[in-house]
């Protein structure tokens, strides 16, 4: 194995012969925060499980510090879905749990469960928690345990914006250490704690880089208000408007010219991809998403 804190290659896992993913290669490296974004239901989770050894792949190898992850507990910490916390027990009680059963289990989730504002609960059985809170705990836990790795499925889901950004600060700490993180999302705003993205459909990895080179893998957009939607139709790939803030925003066709697209033409901008536009490039470019115009 080189230098990487996690190595995927020809990683295959089907249900019943069908699919989920094949021929798949994937590598973290030590001080990289990689995530892997894509819409629900395209095997994130599963590929999550089949990393981190909860699940077996049905093809292909994981290659972890020290041997493959199933033999190789030390090696990650993760944060799997509806997997970390026992219902019948109090917060404070998986704590632990997790402290007696783990030994590089730290004291870390002592400042971990102030920021994230779940102290005053940690008493309260964990089948009384809210999603959100159900979830800092798992995070709490998770992040208290010191390994070279750390994989965390939707660790962000179930969060709200200020949380979202303290998780993200968290794993900023983590890379500052030197550690290896991989999570998945469905939320494109995670994109911004990325050293490397991984976008991920039914057809597998699409598209992966830097945060800048995904965003440059992308098309120019042109944007205007919603009612004035017909203006950028015919200039869009697919013909296919997405919805913004009281605007629409598309991805501009090979053909279209970004510089006389909004020339004069009142209301009409051409800018840069956001995350949001990356998502909808690679997700919904395929005739999925419903038109609005
Ligand atoms: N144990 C299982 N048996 C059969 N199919 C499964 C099993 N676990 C997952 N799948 C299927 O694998 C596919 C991918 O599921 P997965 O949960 O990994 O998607 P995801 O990308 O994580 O989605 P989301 O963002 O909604 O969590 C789905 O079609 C799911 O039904």
């Amino acid at each position: 194995m080189s230098e990487s804190v996690l190595a995927a290659e020809g990683l295959g896992k089907s249900f019943g012969g069908d699919a989920v993913f094949d021929e798949l290669n994937l590598t973290v490296e030590p001080g990289e925060v990689v995530v892997l974004l894509g819409p629900n239901g395209t095997g994130k989770s599963v590929l999550a499980s089949c990393l981190a050894g909860g699940v077996s792949p049905s093809e292909g190898t994981v290659e972890v510090p020290g041997g493959v992850p199933a033999t190789t507990p030390g090696a990650t910490s993760f944060l799997l879905q509806h997997a970390l916390c026992l219902d019948r027990l109090t917060g404070r009680e998986n704590i632990s749990f997790y402290d007696r059963l783990n030994p590089s289990f730290t004291d870390r989730w002592e400042t971990l469960v102030e920021t994230f504002g779940i102290d005053d609960q940690l008493d309260d059985r964990v089948d009384q928690y809210s999603g959100g809170m159900r979830r800092k705990l798992e995070l709490a836990i998770s992040l208290s345990v010191e390994a070279p790795l750390y994989i965390l499925d939707e660790p962000t889901a179930a969060l709200d914006l200020t949380m979202v950004r303290e998780v993200h600060h968290q794993l900023s700490k983590l890379r500052d250490r030197e550690k290896g993180v991989l999570m998945t999302t469905h939320l494109p705003m995670d994109a911004d704690v990325a050293d490397r993205i991984v976008f991920m459909t039914d057809a597998g990895i699409v598209a992966t880089g830097t945060p800048a080179e995904i965003k440059s893998s992308v098309p120019p957009v042109v944007e205007t208000s919603l009612g004035n939607a017909d203006t950028i139709s015919d200039d869009v790939i697919d013909e296919q408007l997405f919805r913004g803030d009281g605007v629409v925003r598309g991805l501009l066709t090979p053909e279209a010219d970004p510089s006389a697209v909004a020339d004069g033409v009142s209301d009409v901008r051409v800018t840069d991809p956001t995350y949001a536009d990356v998502f909808n490039y690679y997700t919904h470019l395929d005739g999925q998403a419903e038109k609005i115009s």
